[in-house]
């Protein structure tokens, strides 16, 4: 191959995520570093910036132009948080290789607890999960739109905009932010479905750079990842529901556990199981029941 084209979108987090990849392909001898490019591309997401995504609607804001980018040749494979990847992929594009996940939790940003924070205290997000989860533990907080990439989110807190906001820890910790905001545990703020994981797509029929993106597989990320995204699949759910979930391998055993949440916070219903890495049968079980203790206006929302 000549020169291998590693496309991505242009943030810095992304930009590093790219990095990220290309030397794990160096240091897998999968590529020599001085073959692979990084190909940065503007998304439909990076562009529209005043609006909630919801409110947008529209789907693969953030990997349309990649997948056309991937179809038409421009690039070999496509870095991805996979977060940020909707639900269900075109059948042409396959999730080749997942990078081992980094730290899955949230940060909480200008308060040093979520109890700290003074009454009806502003939290600037833009992600319906934070905002329900934060508003189940805090009805009191106003909840107000916070959109761009992490430094204009970091810059609209320091001017005022906000008391708090809330940021992936592995986002902050790629951009050397190790410093900023507190750790939210697991089991008062449950992450985002893939939060933590950055992927790589290409053309499901380009075996060749599938064998080269193999080699950088973490297989305990991917099927933990997996299950996250066949959850969102069974709820019929993407990154915009407020849904939380977070598979983990102890052993030769995944436990899949997830939150369901309206848009306010007051109705949430959390659910667990466990059972083999593979088993397609566990995200299946997890959305079941979460829905049987689900009202019938959530369930409507979702898969029920
Ligand atoms: N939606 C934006 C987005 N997509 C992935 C990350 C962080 C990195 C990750 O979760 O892997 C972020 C920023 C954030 O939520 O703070």
């Amino acid at each position: 191959m000549p020169i291998f084209r590693l496309g991505t979108r242009g943030s810095p987090l992304a930009l590093t995520q790219a990095h990220m990849v290309r030397v794990a392909l160096a240091a897998a001898r999968a590529i020599a570093p001085d073959k692979i490019e990084i190909v940065p591309i503007r998304t439909t997401g990076d562009r529209v910036q005043d609006r909630a995504l919801a409110e947008i609607g529209g789907k693969a804001l953030w990997t349309k132009e990649l997948d056309r980018a991937l179809l038409d040749g421009e690039i070999h494979a496509a870095v991805h948080s996979m977060k940020d990847v909707e639900t269900i992929r075109p059948a042409e594009i396959a999730i080749a290789a997942m990078l081992p996940r980094a730290d899955v939790c949230d940060r909480l940003v200008g308060a040093d607890s979520i109890e700290a924070l003074r009454q009806g205290a502003v939290v600037g997000t833009s992600s319906p999960r934070r905002a329900a989860q934060m508003r189940k533990l805090r009805p009191d907080l106003k909840i107000v739109l916070f959109r761009g990439n992490v430094d204009t989110r970091l810059a609209k807190l320091a001017a005022g905009e906000a008391d708090a906001t809330l940021l992936a820890a592995a986002g902050l910790e790629r951009l050397g932010r190790h410093d900023v905001g507190v750790a939210i545990p697991i089991n008062v703020m449950l992450p985002a479905p893939a939060q933590g994981a950055v992927g790589i797509e290409c053309r499901a029929d380009d075996s060749h750079v599938r064998a080269m993106l193999a080699r950088i597989d973490d297989p305990a990320t991917h099927a933990c990842v997996l299950a996250e995204r066949a959850l969102l699949a069974a709820l019929k759910a993407d990154c915009r529901s407020p849904v939380a979930a977070l598979a983990t391998i102890e052993g030769a055993i995944m436990t899949l556990r997830a939150e369901l949440l309206s848009e306010d916070g007051s109705f949430h219903v959390h659910a667990q199981e466990a059972g083999a890495p593979t088993d397609p049968v566990l995200p299946i079980a997890v959305a079941r029941d979460l829905l049987v203790g689900a009202p019938e206006a959530i369930r409507r929302l979702f898969g029920g």
